[in-house]
Parts: C-alpha cells; sequence; structure tokens
C-alpha cells in the first residue's frame, strides 16, 4: 500500500511533535495535523516560532524545516480526512468527570466524536490508528462505530500507542526505546501493519519495531505509564524514611540503581510526579481491574496513586510546621509551576496542589517558572474551586524576574527540577530574604552545603534538614 497523505486529528503535544518528526523523515508524504482549537492551530501556524503552542527542546527547527513542506496545520478536518490513508486518532482522553467512572474511567467523548466523523467523511478505505491512551478494548468500540455507520468503506484499526516524555519528546521521537503497533491477524490486518511499520522504518531500526495484537499494545501502554509512576511513588515512600532515619535518598537511589535489574533511571525522589498521564492512566487501570471485578489488582495499583497525593501534602505540611506552624501572612516563593523541566505543561503538577493547601492556610506565594506564564497558572488554581479567583488573585503573584519573585520571602520551594534554579546567585536571594531564611527543595536540586553556607536553613526531600 503506497501512503501518501497522512492526518493526525489533534494538534497537542502527542499530535504536533509526533507528526512534525514524521512530516520531517518522511518528505515524500504529507501530513496534516486537524483541531477544532482554532487558537491553537493558529499558533502552531505562527511565523515566530516562540509561539508554538507546545515547547520542546528541538522542535521549532523541526517545524520550521517540513511546515509548509509536506506538514500542514489546519482546522479543516473533514477535508484532511478525506485526503488521508492514514487517520491518527491523537485526541486527549481525560478521567471523567461526570456519571459512571467518574474521577476513574478515561473519557473516550472526543474519540468517539472522531470515530463518528472518520466514518461520515471517508469514500475509502482507511487505516485508523489510536495515537490516544486508551482503555484496552477501545479499538472494538472504534471499529463497531466506523463499521456501522460508514459508507461502507473498510477500515482496519491499529493501536500504536506514544512512549515520548515531555520535555525530550523530540529525542524520543527520534530515537525511540521501541515503536509498538498492534493489529490484527488478517491478511488486511497484516498490510495495515506493514504499511505503518514501514513509515517508522524511515528513521527506526526495524529490530526496534515491535508488532502485537490489538489488546497486547493498548494494554501495554497503561502498563508502562503504570510501572514509571509506581517507580516514582516507590522512591517517594522510600524518601520519607530516609527523611526519619538519616539516610539519604540520593545515596539509596544510587545503591539500588547499580543493580542491572533494577536500573539508575527513574529513582529521583520529589514532590510527587505531575503531568497529565499518571495519574488519569492509572485510575484508568484500576477502573479497568474493578469492571473485571479484579478489586486486589485495583487496590495495588491504587497505591501509587495515594502515595503520591501524601508526597504532595507532606511537602506542605512541612513547610507549615516548619516555618513555627503558621503561614499566615508569610510570603512563601514557587520556583517552578510545570510538572517537570523542559515544559510548558502544568496539567496535574504537584506545584498546584502544594500551593492550593498553603493558599488555604493563608499564605502569600509568589511565583516564578521559566517557561509557565501567570494565566496558566491562574487558571489551574481557579479550576480547583477552592476559592475565588479574585482571591486567587491577591494572595498569590506571578514574575517573570526569580530573583524579585524571592524578594523579603519567608521561604523558598523548589517545585520543578528547572537548571537554571542550580546557578542562581543564592548569596544575593538570601540577602534578600526574611530570616531564617528557609529553602524547601522538593527536587533535591541545590547543593546542601552550599546553601547552608550562606546561611539557609535547607531542607531536601528524601534527606531532612
Ligand atoms: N502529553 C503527553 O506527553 C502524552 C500523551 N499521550 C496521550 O495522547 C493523547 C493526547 O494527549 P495530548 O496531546 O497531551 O492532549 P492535548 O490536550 O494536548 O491535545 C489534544 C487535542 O485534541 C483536540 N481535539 C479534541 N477533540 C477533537 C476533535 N473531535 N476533532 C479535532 N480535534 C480535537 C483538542 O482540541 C486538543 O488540541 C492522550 O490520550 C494522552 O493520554 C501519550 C503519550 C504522551
Ligand atoms: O503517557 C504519557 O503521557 C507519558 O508519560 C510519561 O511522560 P511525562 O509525563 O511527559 O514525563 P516523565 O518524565 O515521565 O515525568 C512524569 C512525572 O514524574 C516525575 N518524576 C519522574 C522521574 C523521576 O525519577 N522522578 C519524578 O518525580 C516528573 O517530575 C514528572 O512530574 C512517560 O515517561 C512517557 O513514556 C509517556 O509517554
Amino acid at each position: 500500500m503506497k501512503i501518501k497523505n497522512i492526518c493526525c486529528i489533534g494538534a497537542g503535544y502527542v499530535g504536533g511533535p509526533t507528526m512534525a518528526v514524521i512530516a520531517q523523515k518522511c518528505p515524500h508524504i504529507n501530513v496534516t495535523v486537524v483541531d477544532i482549537n482554532e487558537d491553537r492551530i493558529a499558533a502552531w501556524n505562527d511565523e515566530n516560532l516562540d509561539n508554538l503552542p507546545v515547547f520542546e527542546p528541538g522542535l521549532d527547527s523541526i517545524v520550521k524545516e517540513a511546515r509548509g513542506r509536506n506538514l500542514f496545520f489546519s482546522t479543516e478536518v473533514d477535508k484532511a480526512i478525506d485526503n488521508s490513508e492514514i487517520i491518527f486518532i491523537s485526541v486527549n482522553t481525560p478521567t471523567k468527570t461526570y456519571g459512571k467512572g467518574k474521577g476513574m474511567a478515561a473519557d473516550l467523548k472526543y474519540i468517539e466524536l472522531c470515530a463518528r466523523q472518520i466514518a461520515r467523511v471517508s469514500k475509502q478505505d482507511k487505516i485508523v490508528v489510536e495515537k490516544s491512551t486508551l482503555p484496552v478494548r477501545t479499538a472494538a468500540a472504534i471499529k463497531s462505530i466506523l463499521n456501522n455507520t460508514g459508507h461502507h468503506v473498510h477500515f482496519e484499526i491499529l493501536s500504536n500507542p506514544e512512549f515520548l516524555a515531555e520535555g525530550t519528546a523530540v529525542n524520543d521521537l527520534l530515537m525511540p526505546d521501541r515503536v509498538l503497533i498492534g493489529g490484527e491477524s488478517t491478511p488486511k490486518g497484516k498490510e495495515a501493519l506493514k504499511a505503518l511499520t514501514d513509515i517508522y522504518a524511515n528513521w527506526v531500526p526495524r529490530e526496534k519495531i515491535l508488532t502485537t495484537n490489538v489488546w497486547s499494545s493498548e494494554l501495554s501502554k497503561l502498563t508502562a505509564n503504570a510501572f514509571l509512576a509506581q517507580r516514582v511513588s516507590s522512591i517517594n515512600a522510600m524518601s520519607e524514611i530516609c527523611e526519619k532515619t538519616g539516610a539519604d535518598i540520593n545515596e539509596v537511589a544510587k545503591a539500588i540503581g547499580m543493580d542491572s535489574r533494577i536500573g539508575p533511571k527513574f529513582l529521583k525522589a520529589s514532590v510527587g510526579f505531575g503531568g497529565s498521564c499518571f495519574q488519569k492512566d492509572i485510575l484508568n487501570l484500576v477502573y479497568i481491574a474493578k469492571s473485571y471485578g479484579l478489586d486486589e489488582v485495583a487496590d495495588y495499583w491504587e497505591q501509587v496513586i495515594l502515595i503520591n497525593e501524601h508526597q504532595k501534602q507532606r511537602f506542605s505540611d512541612l513547610i507549615v510546621s516548619t516555618l513555627y506552624n503558621t503561614v499566615s501572612g508569610k510570603k512563601i516563593t514557587f520556583l517552578g509551576w510545570a510538572f517537570k523541566k523542559d515544559t510548558n505543561d502544568t496539567r496535574e503538577s504537584a506545584a498546584i496542589k502544594v500551593a492550593d493547601s498553603l493558599l488555604s492556610e493563608q499564605a502569600k506565594i509568589s511565583v516564578y517558572d521559566p517557561k509557565v506564564v501567570a494565566k496558566q497558572i491562574y487558571s489551574d488554581l481557579d479550576y480547583l474551586k477552592t476559592r475565588s479567583s479574585e482571591e486567587n488573585r491577591n494572595l498569590l503573584q506571578v514574575h517573570k524576574d526569580p530573583y524579585e519573585a524571592c524578594n523579603q520571602s519567608h521561604s523558598v520551594a523548589i517545585l520543578t527540577e528547572w537548571d537554571e534554579f542550580v546557578s542562581y546567585d543564592w548569596q544575593r536571594i538570601y540577602d534578600n530574604m526574611q530570616k531564617p531564611a528557609f529553602v524547601f527543595d522538593g527536587r533535591g536540586i541545590l547543593n546542601k552545603t552550599e546553601l547552608e553556607r550562606i546561611g539557609f536553613v535547607y531542607y531536601k526531600i528524601g534527606s531532612g534538614a
């Protein structure tokens, strides 16, 4: 099968970067990324590459190279579907906020809308690729919609979950550990698997392109995120034991990570994992397990989330107790708001929960983040509905200069591990703070000896004060 046109529905953190890399590596294929969000598409088309809606190191130069050549961003969804032999669905699949499965199950309404639209528009056979993260067996629902509402064209459904991490998306896409494609073992299924494999093979070694059945592929994505998040919760659980016992979490992580069966990656203690996916995907897994009556399995995975909530809460509790049991009226500076460094994404960032707890204690918070804008920070807090948006704006200020944010502060809390925080002039920060000056390092990135030499009272996650 000769593929000339690809369409991707959803121009978000996955659709945008993924398609940009496919377009760069496959100049013989036209790639059109469509979205119903006009502002987002306009931003992808912005002449000024600083205005792209997704910040990812290296993404701007790839967009610059391919955009207008064989990479297009558009709001004309029907046209792009009609023109393409392969359609990726890369829309959001958030946790349901209503009805059955509220707070647990994945909300598949955007997926279903896409399937119905593809069915309505398509006049020729198409390959439909699940790029979004989906509950296992979603392909069956998509297939049923496509086969019952379309123009009797043949649809082949593939599962091709995305494993990129934000902040390293471009590298992850250029050099993936593996590409996973699930498909049916019928002749047409095999043909579809080959067509998609051939696209990736333009830059990914074939031995790294793994094909499985559809259900294994769908479930592998949830499993990978569950295992990764479990590692973070495991190291964070140990970080609390370290703080009680005098052990140091970095030393423990190094010692266990040298065991080749455990490995050194993803063992960084933190103020809690964030991001749009770990929590939602584990909740989804818990929901799936419960729906099959597997309560013990569900309880096991739910603990990963509970430890994560605990880690965020204990960090804000520690700030309050260390600051003499009251933060009312005290200025606390947050360095970082993004859920990790090198991204402007704040979804489920630990900073949001920690700020909310401290604001409920009447603290005054100043925030500096190199990439997150004030509008986003206020919208994250307003979304919680803990207090009025006017109160949020009164209690929390956003700064464009880190030194200004720290000025006259009682304490600085590190919420994101941005590299630039390490090289700040900490003496200057100390000189302009209230005394005693506290630093709560929720990412363990600063130099304890140096900060204590300056005069700070320094707390590091996983090794205490
Ligand atoms: N963010 C990440 O790092 C990763 C996300 N994923 C998964 O990929 C999927 C997408 O995630 P993100 O890109 O982060 O979401 P996102 O929210 O950044 O982007 C989704 C886009 O889809 C658009 N959309 C929704 N319904 C639409 C429709 N009917 N027609 C056209 N456009 C529509 C939205 O307007 C939005 O721009 C999710 O299932 C997520 O779990 C997987 C791996 C990594
Ligand atoms: O499905 C997804 O959305 C993606 O979720 C994660 O990627 P992402 O959330 O972008 O970023 P991670 O690097 O995994 O970090 C997630 C959170 O865990 C935290 N973390 C990570 C690693 C660690 O050692 N310690 C730690 O606290 C990070 O600070 C961050 O808040 C996975 O790593 C990706 O493989 C997956 O595709």
